[in-house]
């Protein structure tokens, strides 16, 4: 399965009172895959949220990709995006079965990403590369290790932290496939803005 273009990604607090809506447009513009990022514990909540996701997503041939929960995942029949602390990949891809995508998240390690290749993983993140007020303090990861990436890997490369449209053609340059972004699509003023970063993200993406 081909993975390129953006990845949309969920946060339960910037889109609090226009979480469809935002995401609808985003959907409008052109998403290769949905995160559904909800850190909270109300089951009943992120339930009722993702599976209203995974019916617009249905609607716009989009992959959705359940954050941390595999379980959720598997109730759903979607994906799932592991990080280093959310449990193993080789159950999640026996729970979620051969076809389903699953994402791990590998800092800047490129060993971490040689071991989630052979575990069956189908893309892989490393981030962050800028400033990010969603995860300001997650590790930071450079240019140079996407070319190790690049000519070492054969899946998908997903970037992700603080990705913006202003700063992210080098990282398609240096072999990015996936860019993954929270406040870059979301942080806008208007679901018509949203969209036209949706578009221009992919417009970056066609090289
Ligand atoms: C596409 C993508 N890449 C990395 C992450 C981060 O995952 P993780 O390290 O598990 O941190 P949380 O997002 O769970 O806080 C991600 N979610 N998506
Ligand atoms: C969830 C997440 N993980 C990261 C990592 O580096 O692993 S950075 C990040 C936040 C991404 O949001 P924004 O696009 O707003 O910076
Ligand atoms: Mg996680």
């Amino acid at each position: 399965m081909k993975l390129r273009g953006l990845y949309a990604i969920t946060d339960s607090q910037l889109l609090a009172g226009k979480f469809l809506s935002y995401v609808e447009a985003a959907l409008e513009g052109g998403v290769t895959l949905l995160q559904y990022r909800d850190k909270s514990s109300d089951e009943a909540r992120r339930l009722r949220e993702a599976e209203a996701l995974r019916d617009l997503c249905e609607r716009y041939k989009t992959h959705l990709i359940i954050n941390d929960d595999a379980e959720l995942a598997a109730r759903l029949n979607v994906g799932v995006h592991l990080g280093q602390t959310d449990g193993p990949l080789t159950p999640a891809r026996a729970l979620l079965g051969r076809q389903a995508i699953i994402g791990s998240t590998c800092h800047a390690q490129l060993e971490l990403a040689k071991q989630a290749a052979k575990e069956g993983a189908s893309y892989v993140a490393f981030g962050r590369f800028f400033n990010s007020s969603t995860k300001p303090g997650a590790p930071t990861c450079s240019l140079e290790l996407l070319d190790q990436a690049r000519s070492t890997l054969h899946l998908p490369i997903c970037a992700i932290g603080g990705i913006t449209l202003e700063n992210a053609a080098p990282l398609v340059a240096h072999g990015v496939d996936l860019l993954a972004v929270v406040h870059g699509l979301f942080g806008a003023e208007s679901t018509a803005e949203v969209t036209r970063r949706a578009r221009a993200f992919n417009e970056l993406l066609k090289i």
